[in-house]
């Protein structure tokens, strides 16, 4: 018998899975994909056995991730109503959809972690907003899901009500920064910059002003001045960058990445 199950094989279930390999060995692993070809693949890439249904990889782990869209949730949950029974922990990947909601389908009794990790788990590098009932689990329970989510990157726990808001900082957010490390780069391409060397470029300044945020503790905006020279470069791209809005574009994209998170049943 397995530990971690996961359902579903896309772009999170697997990040996941290849993250978790880091700190779990293969056996303690099994996870179902729609198509035999995705099973297949990913069992020659990783070594972990997959089990032919939804229900049958919940009848062999105690963790059991859903990472399907949450247009698929009613038909997965349908699959393993059976196959999971109080004794597991079942984490939900899906933004918008309630512990509650889940109860409501899987029974009041089953137990639902609420996670909304991020893609950067497939190096280590991932976030992951953790949300559940302490008193429904014990501190075993607990610091295993820890454990999964530590393996892929950092992890934190906020209230169920901030999950959407979660979404918006860390779920989503990798999109945008990697539309403003693809936007940087053409920036500099436009002046002669080689594309290759663009992009490496721009994504090690992203990775060392967030690490800079990270590490230091400083006030982004103090960090900011301290690139600003009088007069100089910077505040001459800060000034376009204000009056194009960039700030409030990336507060309107939170707002609709809220709003559809909050939106989902
Ligand atoms: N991609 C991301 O950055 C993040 C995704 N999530 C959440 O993780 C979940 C999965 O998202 P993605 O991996 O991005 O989606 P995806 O579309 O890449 O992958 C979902 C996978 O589920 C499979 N699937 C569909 N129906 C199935 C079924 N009945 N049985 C087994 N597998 C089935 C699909 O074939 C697909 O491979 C979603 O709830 C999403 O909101 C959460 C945080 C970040
Ligand atoms: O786009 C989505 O719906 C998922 C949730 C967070 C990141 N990707």
């Amino acid at each position: 018998m397995a530990e971690i199950g996961f359902i579903g094989m896309g772009n999170m279930g697997y990040a996941l899975l290849k993250g978790v390999l880091k700190e779990f060995p293969a056996e303690k692993l099994i996870f179902t994909a729609k198509t035999s070809e995705t099973k297949l693949r990913v069992h020659a890439e990783t070594q972990v056995v997959y089990a032919e249904s939804n229900a049958e990889c919940a009848n062999n782990c105690k963790y059991v991730v859903l990472a399907v869209k949450p247009q698929y949730y009613p038909t997965v949950l349908k699959q393993i109503r059976y196959a999971v029974t109080p004794d597991h922990v079942i984490i939900s990947l899906a933004p918008g959809i309630t512990i509650a909601s889940l109860k409501e389908t899987l029974g009041s009794d089953r137990r639902i972690v609420r996670a909304m990790p991020n893609t950067p788990a497939l190096i280590g590098e991932g976030m992951t907003g953790l949300s559940y009932d302490a008193e429904e689990f014990s501190q075993d329970e607990i610091d295993m899901v820890h454990r999964i989510f530590g393996a892929v990157g950092k992890y934190a726990d906020v209230e169920e009500r901030l999950m959407s808001a979660v979404v918006c900082a860390s779920g989503s957010s990798p999109a945008y920064v990697y539309q403003f490390i693809e936007a940087l780069a053409d920036g500099a391409v436009q002046f002669g910059l080689p594309r290759a060397q663009a992009y490496a470029f721009a994504a090690q300044a992203v990775a060392g002003a967030a690490k800079m945020v990270l590490e230091t503790g400083e006030h982004p905006a103090a960090l900011k001045d301290k690139v600003c020279s009088p007069g100089g470069t910077t505040i001459a791209g800060v000034a376009a960058l204000e009056s194009a809005g960039f700030r409030g574009a990336i507060l309107k994209a939170c707002e609709a990445c809220y709003e559809k998170s909050e939106g989902i049943k």
